[in-house]
């Protein structure tokens, strides 16, 4: 796979500066390009906290031409726990100078096949003219089962491919109802980086990026077509790898 690369960091308090570097480079190049603004989109779980503590550290961030979308979503009140754009508002959107219209948030009171409608129009809307919706950059976790953004292992949504946004009401990850986008979305992106850290999650790292026996799962079906593809590690999560990676300098952009 040409283009994909994978770059391993002494641990998270490393990786956590080269993810910033990695968005606010991406940034500037997309805000510097004919569309004149940066389409991101985010995930849950772990990422949260690195986002919201590397990125509202940085001392210039100019979000006010960033559009954020999420990945995948979980479909409760923004005020309960488990509701991604609640913790990324507490930790990070209430903290920069990002425009509420900058921010593609889905509408939790309607029940969860119409939520992933509305939140497939409201990304139509957004991206006028293309069928798929082309993100500049896409950052996705993965669960120690393999899964990424909603899309779980033998799931009949991995075969998704007419929706943009699917829903789910069956997670097997609580909560049970959510949104995401499907994989022809996650493919379609210029970059896509997956952020995974810590040892819990080095086995199933090693069959993702180095194959083995048993189905694909639903993080090695990410294969952006024209994009890129990276894999920041900290060395606990690539411990089992024997596959060739790259492991940046302090400070070295990505
Ligand atoms: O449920 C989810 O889990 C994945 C992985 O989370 P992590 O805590 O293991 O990094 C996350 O990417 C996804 O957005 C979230 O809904």
């Amino acid at each position: 796979m040409s283009n994909r690369r994978v770059l391993v960091f002494p641990s998270a308090a490393e990786l956590g500066p080269a993810l910033a570097r990695l968005v606010t480079a991406r940034a500037d190049q997309a805000c510097g390009s004919a569309r004149g603004r940066f389409s991101v989109g985010v995930s849950g779980g772990s990422l949260v906290a690195m986002l919201g503590k590397e990125l509202t550290s940085l001392p210039d961030l100019d979000c006010s031409r960033w559009l954020v979308g999420f990945c995948d979503e979980r479909v409760v009140p923004f005020s309960d726990p488990e509701s991604t754009y609640g913790l990324y508002k507490d930790q990070l959107f209430s903290k920069v100078n990002i425009p509420e219209s900058g921010v593609l948030a889905i509408n939790p009171t309607l029940p969860v096949r119409e939520c992933a409608e509305d939140y497939a129009r409201k990304l139509s809307e957004n991206f006028p003219g293309e069928a798929i919706p082309v993100f500049d950059l896409l950052l996705l976790g993965m669960g120690p089962d393999g899964h990424t953004c909603s899309l779980f292992p033998d799931h009949p949504l991995l075969e998704e491919s007419q929706k943009t946004v699917a829903p789910i009401s069956d997670s097997p990850k609580p909560p049970p109802q959510r949104v995401t986008l499907t994989l022809p979305v996650v493919n379609a992106a210029r970059c896509v980086a997956f952020v995974s850290t810590g040892g819990s999650k080095a086995s199933v790292l090693k069959r993702v990026l180095e194959g083995g026996e048993g189905p694909v799962l639903p993080a090695a079906r990410v294969a952006p077509g024209k994009g890129e593809l990276l894999w920041l590690l900290d060395e606990p999560a690539a411990a089992s790898l024997t596959l060739q990676v790259e492991r940046p300098a302090p400070g070295a952009h990505i």
